[in-house]
């Protein structure tokens, strides 16, 4: 899979071509913000400002993976997108049941049927719900190639016109990045924002970068986002304090000698690289949230800092990488270039919790308050 998918997502300029469908989604993001904002008394307020990512992080990884638009953004999400939603759900409500369900032996599953069984309805709707939108674009490139019309596209479409992966192999793989996609950029997206929100004079450089180098109201694409580091840096910072995934794993190929230490092949190590990013031995100031410590000082300093990790290393490293900075980068530049971000009063201070994810452990309520 990753070797089909090497040229299409795994560069940063192979997901530039993907900027203008994620700013189609941002622009309905902006729309639902005001709508939202509109039905609070102080007509400013987002509450759980999760819920709101949530469905844009879903919208936007499904314009890029299944080259189509989901409606999670309109007043009326379609149904087939809130049975998806809802498998979603139960798959994480269940996630820890879920995943010794997996692991539950043959023979035991009749004794205990019930982890089982929830197991495979929340992985059935998943995958029903990729099967329908990879059917829908096979249907679509059939009747092109029925009228003699040259077929392009996108991922999904490289996939199914290439055939280097089986229909199965393709739905399996959509379902898994699909599910992969949404939770981890929507609570990044959600924990950015409430940096920014409590950290005004951060808000106002980052601002000030983007009105400097790209204008108040110029619409931004990847390319813009390399003259802007300190939004990259922003997000860095923000997966540094609340890395998604706390914590990884890998198990020896060889044996190893680490800091005197032998450790032999086949060896389970954890890795929790929410303690190494918050140790002060890797990042002085640790606790505070200072993106200005990820810009590069010239064009030879790379500012590299194996404390934090948070899309993982190496070749089991996070496939969807530059599809969720392009997605994290752009939404930010165009949040920040209509809005001032401010903590609602309806806030209580907001702490990590791990749920499998790290997640916001209460809801963040922000205000977005129109730029003059
Ligand atoms: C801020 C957002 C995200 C974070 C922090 C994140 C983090 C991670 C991490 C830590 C891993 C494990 C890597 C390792 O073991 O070295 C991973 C794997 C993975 N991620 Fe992400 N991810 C994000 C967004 C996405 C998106 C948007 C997609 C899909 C479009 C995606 C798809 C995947 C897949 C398919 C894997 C498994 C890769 C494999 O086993 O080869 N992720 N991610």
């Amino acid at each position: 899979m990753r070797s089909v998918l090497r040229q299409k997502i795994l560069k940063p300029r192979d997901v530039a071509v993907y900027s203008e469908g994620v700013n189609d989604v941002i622009t309905d993001l902006i729309k639902r913000i005001h709508t939202l904002r509109s039905q609070e008394d102080d007509g400013q307020t987002v509450a759980n400002v999760n819920n709101l990512f949530f469905k844009y992080s879903m919208e936007g990884v499904a314009t890029i993976l299944y080259e189509c638009r989901l409606g999670c953004l309109e007043n009326n999400v379609p149904q087939q997108t809130v049975e998806y939603i809802e498998a979603l759900e139960l798959m994480f409500s269940m996630f820890k049941t879920t995943m010794y369900a997996g692991a539950i032996p043959k023979w035991l599953r009749p004794l205990i049927p019930k982890p089982w069984r929830e197991f495979c309805r929340s992985w059935d709707g998943l995958f029903k719900f990729s099967q329908i939108h990879v059917d829908n674009k096979l249907k679509a490139i059939q009747s092109q190639l029925d009228r003699g019309e040259e077929v392009n596209g996108g991922l999904l479409t490289h996939l199914l016109v290439s055939k280097e992966l089986t229909l199965e192999e393709i739905y399996a793989n959509m379902t898994e990045m699909l599910l992969a996609g949404v939770d981890t950029t929507s609570f990044t997206l959600s924990w950015a924002t409430y940096m920014l929100a409590k950290h005004p004079k951060v808000q106002q450089c980052v601002y000030e970068e983007i009105v400097n180098k790209l204008g108040k109201d110029q619409v931004p694409v990847a390319h813009d986002v390399p003259k802007l580091p300190l939004i990259r840096a922003v997000l860095k910072e923000t997966l540094r304090l609340y890395p998604v995934l706390p914590g990884n794993g890998r198990v020896t190929q060889k044996d190893l000698i680490v800091g005197g230490y032998l450790i032999p092949k086949g060896t389970q190590l954890a890795l929790c690289h929410y303690a190494t990013s918050y140790s002060e031995e890797n990042f002085s100031m640790a606790n505070e949230f200072r993106p200005e410590r990820w810009l590069r000082k010239d064009n030879f300093d790379r500012v590299e800092n194996f404390g934090s990790i948070p899309f993982g290393y190496g070749i089991r490293s996070c496939i969807g990488k530059r599809i969720a900075e392009l997605e994290i980068h752009l939404a930010l530049i165009q949040l920040l270039q209509n809005f001032e971000i401010k903590i609602s009063p309806k806030t209580e201070p907001v702490h990590a919790k791990t749920h499998g994810l790290l997640t916001p452990g209460n809801s963040i309520n922000v205000r977005f308050s129109d730029r003059k």
